[in-house]
């Protein structure tokens, strides 16, 4: 039964995004079976990897709210080898009509991903850069949180924000939601803030955190825009080899598989 990881931080522009697909790529190439959720209305992992979505294609949108079957939505991409389950700009209301249903709106997502965990090794759920019920569905359906903390000002708050969110969730929905790691992106060593906001991090949370970090990279933030992962944009950057470190990190932490 697949592991169900959401990558999560209320925070906008932490590298939620960047972490989830090139994770997901790390791990395919790995040779796990891995779904990548775009669980965010801007649809950008969805792009990130497949370039475009075609017009009219259903997404999670459909999935959660119109009965669609979780396994038409599903899009295969052959390189790296990952199954998608695409968003759009329609999710940005769903916060909404969910609100207005009865029970179990905080269960939708998990519903549909207990359909096809079987067939995968991962699944990865992309968050929405918000503590709304659309990250409550995220964190309700996962087993873990892994959670992108950009190495800036006021890290720290945000991460305690989030983590009272999550105890919030495991006491109301999901007891056995755990902590997977916490990993320090756009690290970079000459600046003093960068070094500072590390040391504290890793201060605070210690082997939570994870012993790789994503320094700034300007190939991670050009791969997307050609829908590409790191590893086929350019498998030498630096950018590339932290998210392989990454990965073999993240495998040793699940006892390698
Ligand atoms: N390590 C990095 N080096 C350079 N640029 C990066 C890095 N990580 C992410 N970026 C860029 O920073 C921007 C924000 O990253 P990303 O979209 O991954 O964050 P996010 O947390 O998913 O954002 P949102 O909360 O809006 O969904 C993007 O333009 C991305 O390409």
């Amino acid at each position: 039964m697949g592991k169900i990881i959401a990558i999560s931080n209320q925070k906008g522009g932490v590298g939620k995004t960047t972490t989830a697909i090139n994770l997901s790529s790390g791990l395919a190439q790995m040779n796990k079976k891995v779904l990548l959720v775009d669980f965010d209305s801007q649809g950008n992992a969805s792009q990130g990897l497949l370039a475009i979505t075609k017009q009219g294609q259903p997404t999670i949108y459909s999935v959660l709210l119109e009965d669609y079957p979780i396994e038409d939505a599903i899009v295969h991409k052959e390189a790296p080898n990952i199954d998608i389950l695409p968003s759009s700009i329609s999710l940005a209301g769903a916060d909404l009509e969910m609100d207005k249903m009865e029970a179990g709106k905080e269960e939708l997502l998990k519903r549909q991903l207990m359909k096809v965990r079987d067939q995968y090794d991962y699944i990865i759920i992309d968050c929405p850069p918000s503590l709304g019920l659309l990250n409550t569905n995220a964190l309700t359906a996962a087993d873990s949180v892994l959670i992108p903390v950009q190495c800036e000002y006021y890290a720290l708050e945000g991460v305690t924000q989030l983590l009272l969110t999550i105890r919030l969730v495991q006491q109301l929905y999901n007891p056995h939601l755990k902590i997977e790691g916490i990993l320090l992106t756009m690290f970079d060593i000459r600046t003093k803030l960068s070094v500072e906001v590390s040391q504290d991090v890793r201060q605070n949370f210690g082997k939570q955190v994870y012993q790789n970090s994503i320094p700034r990279n300007v190939k991670l933030s050009e791969a997307p825009s050609r829908g590409l992962s790191i590893f086929e944009y350019d498998i030498t950057c630096n950018g590339a080899k932290a998210y392989a470190g990454l990965t073999q990190e993240f495998l040793k932490r699940n006892g390698g598989n």
